[in-house]
């Protein structure tokens, strides 16, 4: 694990993500591992539908990136589901396959039958849940997860037991629940599921200890980003010593989506430290691929994807954009596969005219024609409201030089 915010040529982050004071107040794992939901939970996303194709070439491009674990469906679903499930377990890829099971033996012989390597067995445990949906008492859910564990386990799956809305359950049902699995049906691991993305970092950590405290188990973060903080949840997870991360591409998932899938690899590899083989550089073709089959398009400022996060117009420090890009971002472009860009209107300044001729090949200009030019290029971007286009700035070039 590195302890350094800085790598030459490549990112430039905060130095206090590792000051001793910070880094002493965590309990990182040795390891995280990425597990990736898009195939369920970012089909999950209403209206987005893959095909079995579709689901193929996801699942490939996610194990070039490195991703660990991929969640390729629950069979319970559709047969077409199934089948992608089956034929991703087929491709021999170095992730693991894991299927979405209820606590039903017939999803576990499903998770079987797909060739799949583990399964995630979700039930509920958010109090309103259990009052409302499903009129179910701890007791039920235990009795109902108990034997299809073991079963699951019995049959050589790797068994995460996720017991969903736990940051919503009452603290009595889970922690019953989580005796009554240790002594009769221990899993491999347990998930902690914000499904409503509701809990603060803070009350992330508390849970992890807790949950580790009663089991002892690997713990496996799931939110959602209702709050805006389904990232920086699952990153607390880590801090507090979760072994594993839910994600998915893009961010898609129920609602507002769940922890982005590229923002958890930038932030574990960069803000943490961890020394992880994922090729970051691949990570806009994975956005790019999800983007057109989820038909779900990138926000422009969407973290670590975004067209608009290495574009500058505003004048101050444009020169650096190009040449010594970390002055004005805290990654180099490259590092996830992108080019820094210059762009011209109303926040310009005269680096920024300098920049455009040289990149344009437009030749020189005296110091008063620069001025100018760049009082025209401002005036222009105020009447459009929008960025200059290279034949604009062109033809007010030209107005400039032909006054002289
Ligand atoms: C938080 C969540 O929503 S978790 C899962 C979200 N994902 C999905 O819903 C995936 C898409 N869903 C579907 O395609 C369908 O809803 C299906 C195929 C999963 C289920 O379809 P349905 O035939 O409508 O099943 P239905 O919802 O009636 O449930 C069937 C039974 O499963 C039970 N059940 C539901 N969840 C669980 C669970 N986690 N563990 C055990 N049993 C469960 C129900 O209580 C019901 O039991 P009953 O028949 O005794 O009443
Ligand atoms: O809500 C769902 O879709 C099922 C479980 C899950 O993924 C979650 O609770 O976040």
């Amino acid at each position: 694990m590195r302890n350094t915010h800085f790598e030459d040529g490549k990112w430039w982050v905060s130095p206090y993500n590792f000051v001793p004071e910070v880094r002493d107040s965590m309990t990182l794992p040795p390891q995280v591992q990425i597990h990736d939901a898009t195939l369920r939970d970012g089909e999950q996303t209403p209206g987005v539908v893959f095909s079995i194709d579709d689901k193929i070439r996801i699942a490939s491009k996610m194990d070039e990136i490195g991703v660990d674990r991929i969640e390729a469906g629950m069979p319970a679903v559709s047969p077409q589901d199934a089948q992608a499930i089956s034929e991703i377990s087929k491709l021999g890829l170095k992730a693991k396959i894991f299927t979405f099971a209820r606590a039903m033996k017939q999803d576990i012989d499903m998770a079987l039958e797909c060739g799949a390597d583990g399964v995630i067995i979700e039930v509920p445990i958010g109090y309103p849940k259990l009052k409302t949906q499903f009129g179910w008492t701890w007791e039920d859910v235990f009795r109902k997860s108990r034997d299809v564990i073991n079963y699951a386990r019995e049959q050589g799956l790797y068994a995460v037991f996720f017991p969903y809305d736990t940051t919503r359950a009452r603290a009595e049902d889970l922690e019953n629940l989580c005796k009554g699995i240790m002594n009769e049906s221990p899993p491999d691991s347990i998930g902690i599921v914000d499904t409503m993305g509701c809990a603060t970092p803070e009350a992330i950590k508390y849970m992890v200890g807790w949950v580790k405290g009663m089991t002892g188990l690997p713990i496996e973060i799931h939110t959602h980003n209702d709050f805006g903080m389904g990232v920086a949840t699952e990153m607390a997870a880590v801090a507090a010593g979760a072994e594993v991360v839910h994600s998915c591409a893009n961010g898609l998932g129920e609602r507002t989506g769940n922890a982005a899938l590229e923002e958890l690899m930038l932030g574990l590899h960069l803000l943490y430290g961890y020394d992880t083989h994922y090729k970051l550089d691949k990570l806009p073709e994975l956005g790019d691929l999800m983007a057109e089959l989820a038909n779900v398009p990138i926000a422009r400022n969407k973290p670590v994807l975004g067209r608009g996060n290495f574009i500058r117009e505003s004048g101050i420090g444009i020169q650096y954009v190009m040449h010594d890009p970390l002055v004005m971002f805290g990654t180099h472009p490259a590092l996830t596969g992108r080019q820094g860009e210059v762009v011209l209107g109303k926040k310009s300044g005269k680096q920024s005219i300098a920049y455009k001729m040289d990149e344009l090949g437009l030749g020189e200009l005296t110091d008063d024609q620069s001025a100018a030019l760049l009082n025209l290029v401002k005036q222009k971007g105020i009447e459009k409201r929008d960025l200059l286009s290279d034949a604009e700035f062109t033809e007010l070039l030209n107005q400039v030089r032909n006054a002289a």
